[in-house]
């Protein structure tokens, strides 16, 4: 038979299931289900509180729709776009515990297992066959659903809470590649370790963890990515355990740790890990895909799958006889981690393996012991149920909860500007970008350089009121557009092992980067302002700059909105420059009255808030007298007036505004209507990354 029979296995999987309910193990799941766990506060480490991870009848299947989906960017791009604006996250047709094989595709199934403190249990089988998706169920990351089964720590449900007691890393190693290994791990232990640790321990522990993980030697090195040369493979994946490690977990999962090293940086690694789980009773649980024979010898425990299934749970010093009592014996010098691999890559042993273990699974069920237990080196099924009587490392003591974060608001909120601003430094303290601001400074002095007081020049003052308007409502909107989307990995990542709340760092995004948004305009309003010959008192100066501020921390905070509906940059410029355009139509420049029925839309953008109020203070100044080209004649639009000296005739410039058709609004009005953008836009942001930001959860 050169294919797997899939058939036969479900229906053996459907069957010891049905089995499992009739049993009375169902009553103490459930039983288990409605527990909840007392919340208490803790800091006890993890060496007091060593934890048994067991999990039971572990089941994940997709949708259908969702493996055939091949839609095309464009279209998932629309989908975005559609959610964006509809009421409730679509939710997979698949539900906790109900799994219609008819629609859903099982991606692993009936899955048990337990990993006991001290020890490694190493997940192992060919590519494909499920093992990422078993550690993200695990370590609570796959969402509820299409998940079904029971996980455990120490007898105890995982949830939200109980997270904290596991660890997990993943394949990728995802950090801020700005920020060196020491600063990385400084933050992380800050943002991490418990809040009755003064400040000084915290960074002491995170030390300890570079020392521990031989990180020393780069500890100030930053950690790089493509454009930014860094820290090594290896000891970016260090930093990444290290990360995890530093908050003293008692369980942790790694994905694929020793991936992208050479075997002695690997073994290097299994070492330390392995030290760790015996030194610091901790559970570690990893996949790896093809170790070293030296690596495999670390190992404690194996859970060997394919399609996913299990193929063998058990000492790892058992599999070897396991594999010659099946009839595939493994030659002495052979790594009997390449072997399996081997066994499991062809077809017909692979089928054979799932179901004979299927066949032990079915008989540990019934208690119908077809091999002896002696010989059997697969666990005897009920010893992996949860239960509260037996064991006493399982019950070496409650699992002590925490409802909160390790950081206070305020704590996380100092913490989060820190790193976002050493992480953007080069952006907010750009040369490049203080060049333009100056360079542009100067052609525009060039251009409106002293601007008479007489008729001719009006149009040329209002031209340069508006081009400093619509540059400052737009240009700070490219800096920000990027700032959600760069960090979106690394926001899930430490989301995920509930770092910090999403508001403090949605706040510290902001303070970090205010500065781009005063220091720039600071610099080219006073240069501009005085050598264009604006209306000359500071009080107008003062009130000009102010306004252009708020104009430029309106487009930072669209350039937020942008970035946190889309979260990504390609998406929210094509976005952004749409909306630019458009405001700029609507902002009252290029067309005075907008076509009847239209008019309303200028009141939508922002820009003619921010146009009308630069106007205001320019033009509804006593000092606003514009001297008539003769005496006496005007032009046909604006009424030349007496001024004090009888031979000089003026236009004032609440004519002018009169004339522009922006006096319907005070300048109280626009101003007011200035914050209502800059906190709306801001808090409409914040609920499209909360929600995007669980999506991609
Ligand atoms: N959410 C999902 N949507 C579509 N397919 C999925 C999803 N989750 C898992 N799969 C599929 O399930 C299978 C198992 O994936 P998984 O990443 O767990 O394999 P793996 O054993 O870790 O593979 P590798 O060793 O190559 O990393 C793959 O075929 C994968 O494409």
């Amino acid at each position: 038979m050169d294919h797997i029979d899939h058939e036969l296995i479900i229906e053996k999987v459907a069957s010891i299931q049905e089995k499992l309910h009739e049993s009375d193990f169902t009553d103490e799941i459930t039983n288990r289900r409605n527990k909840i766990i007392q919340s208490s506060v803790s800091t006890s480490s993890s060496k007091k509180n060593p934890v048994r991870l067991e999990f039971y009848g572990i089941n994940y299947s997709i949708p259908k729709k969702k493996r055939s989906n091949n839609s095309s960017d464009r279209e998932s791009w629309w989908n975005e776009f559609t959610n964006l604006f509809s009421r409730k996250n679509k939710q997979s047709d698949v539900e906790v515990g109900k799994i219609d094989n008819e629609k859903n595709i099982p991606i692993i199934q009936n899955i048990h297992g337990y990993a006991n403190p001290g020890e490694i249990l190493a997940i192992m089988g060919p590519s494909g066959c499920g093992k990422t998706t078993l550690l993200n169920i695990l370590g609570n990351r796959v969402g509820k659903q299409g998940v079904s089964g029971t996980i455990n720590l120490n007898g105890h449900r995982l949830i939200k809470e109980t997270k904290r007691f596991v660890a997990y890393c993943t394949q990728s190693d995802i950090f801020f590649p700005q920020l060196t290994v020491r600063e990385t791990l400084s933050f992380t232990a800050r943002l991490r370790l418990p809040r009755e640790m003064s400040r000084g321990e915290k960074l002491k522990q995170a030390e300890s963890t570079i020392q521990l993980l031989n990180l020393s030697k780069c500890a100030d090195t930053k950690i790089g990515d493509n454009r930014v040369r860094g820290v090594s493979g290896g000891e970016k994946k260090r930093v990444s355990i290290a990360c995890e490690l530093l908050t003293d977990p008692s369980v942790i999962l790694l994905d694929e740790p020793t991936s992208g090293l050479d075997s002695s940086l690997a073994l290097e690694l299994g070492n330390i890990l392995k030290g760790f789980a015996k030194k610091q009773h901790k559970t570690i649980v990893m996949v790896i895909h093809q170790p070293s024979s030296q690596v495999f010898e670390l190992f404690d425990n194996l859970l060997l799958m394919a399609d996913g299934h299990v193929v063998y749970f058990g000492k790892r010093a058992d599999l070897v006889d396991y594999l010659t009592t099946q009839g595939y014996k493994c030659h002495p010098n052979f790594n009997p981690a390449d072997y399996i691999l081997e066994l499991l890559n062809d077809p017909t042993s692979k089928q054979k393996l799932i179901q004979a273990y299927m066949r032990q699974l079915e008989s540990d069920i019934t208690g119908e012991k077809t091999v002896h237990k002696d010989s059997n080196p697969i666990r005897d099924i009920s010893s992996i149920i949860p239960s509260d009587e037996n064991d006493d490392i399982i019950h070496s003591g409650p699992l002590k909860v925490k409802h909160r974060w390790e950081a206070t608001f305020l704590q996380q909120l100092v913490i989060l500007t820190e790193r976002s601003f050493k992480q953007r430094s080069k952006v907010i303290l750009s040369k490049l970008d203080l060049m333009q601001t100056f360079s542009l400074a100067f052609f525009c002095c060039l251009v409106w350089f002293q601007l008479p007081y007489n008729e001719n020049a009006i149009s040329d003052r209002y031209g340069s009121i508006f081009f400093t308007c619509v540059f400052w409502s737009f240009h700070p909107m490219m800096s920000t557009i990027t700032s959600f989307p760069l960090d979106m990995e690394v926001l899930k990542k430490e989301r995920q092992s509930r770092s910090y709340r999403l508001l403090s760092y949605f706040l510290s995004k902001q303070s970090a980067e205010l500065l781009l948004g005063i220091l720039h305009p600071i610099f080219y309003v006073t240069i501009v302002y005085w050598v264009s010959g604006l209306i000359p008192d500071a009080g107008s100066f003062f009130a000009y700059l102010g306004s252009i501020i708020i104009s430029s921390l309106i487009a930072q905070s669209f350039g937020y909105l942008f970035g946190a509906a889309f979260l990504n940059v390609q998406q929210a410029l094509i976005i952004a420059t749409v909306f630019m355009l458009t405001s700029m139509l609507l902002g009252g420049f290029y067309i005075q009255s907008l076509p009847a029925g239209l008019s309303w839309m200028k009141y939508l953008s922002f820009t003619y808030y921010g146009y009308s109020l630069l106007m205001h203070i320019q033009f509804t100044s006593p000092l606003a007298r514009f001297k008539c080209n003769t005496v006496g004649q005007a032009s046909s639009y604006l009424e030349c007036l007496d001024a004090d000296n009888v031979n000089d005739k003026y236009i004032s410039g609440n004519s002018v505004i009169k004339l522009l058709g922006l006096d319907t609004l005070k300048w109280f009005e626009n101003l007011m209507a200035m914050f209502g953008f800059l906190i709306v836009i801001r808090v409409v942001a914040y609920f499209c990354l909360r929600r995007n930001s669980r999506k991609t959860k």
